[in-house]
């Protein structure tokens, strides 16, 4: 089976990761597989930025293609916030205490003016490759309490209009048919086939 590498420690992430890949053919490999002792800090001020920084870091080091995720949580009423800094709005991968401080801080705001999406940038590097990425969205709407035990992050507080529940009452394969990361992987998928011939 073909291996495709993703730049990640996020096990939430690499669930969904294989939700979309496996069915392609491609089996997820890791850092946690290929460089589990590797941190990388992530300096930039955009997805796009820190997705690019992981994939090639990881890419240069390989000496392979590999695949980096930076996503997060954009709410309206908090003017974009968490953003970028989604994984440590309120502590470091702490995904209790930072879906606290989102309820915390929507306190009192209306149902229609807590809309949000989930933003997902894609970045494939390789070690003779200009690096591409793409981008994926999900629309949705904060709750007022937690529902579902599926997914990682925010995903509990995370209503999914068009599916009538929370994205942590889905199942992966729902979850990746209408996710930001789902809509991005997708994007990329029709390209690698090309990108994983060129390293065989
Ligand atoms: O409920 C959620 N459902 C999702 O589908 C989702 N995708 C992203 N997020 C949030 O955004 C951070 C990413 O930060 P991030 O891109 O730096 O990733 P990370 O630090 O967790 O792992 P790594 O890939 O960098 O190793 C995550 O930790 C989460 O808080 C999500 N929350
Ligand atoms: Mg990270």
């Amino acid at each position: 089976m073909k291996q495709v590498v993703i730049a990640t420690k996020n096990k939430g992430k690499a669930k969904d990761f294989e939700a979309i890949f496996g069915p392609l053919g491609f089996e997820v490999v890791t850092l946690f597989d290929v460089a589990p002792d590797l941190d990388i800090e992530e300096t930039g001020t955009t997805f796009e930025e820190n997705a690019i920084l992981k994939a090639e870091t990881v890419a240069k080091l390989l000496g392979k293609i590999v695949i980096a995720d930076d996503s997060g949580l954009q709410i309206d009423a908090l003017n974009g916030e968490p953003g970028v800094y989604s994984a440590r709005y309120a502590g470091d991968h702490d995904d209790e205490a930072n879906m606290q401080k989102v309820l915390k801080n929507l306190e009192g705001v209306k149902v229609e003016e807590r809309t949000a999406r989930f933003y997902c940038a894609l970045a494939i590097a390789g070690p003779n490759q200009v690096t591409t990425t793409v981008f994926g969205t999900c629309e949705g709407v904060i709750l007022t309490e937690k529902r579902g035990t599926n997914g990682f992050g925010y995903d509990p507080i995370f209503f999914v209009p068009q599916l009538n529940k929370a994205m942590a009452e889905l199942t992966p394969a729902e979850k990746g048919a209408i996710s930001h990361r789902g809509n991005a992987i997708r994007l990329l998928a029709d390209q690698l086939p090309t990108w994983v011939s060129e390293v065989e």
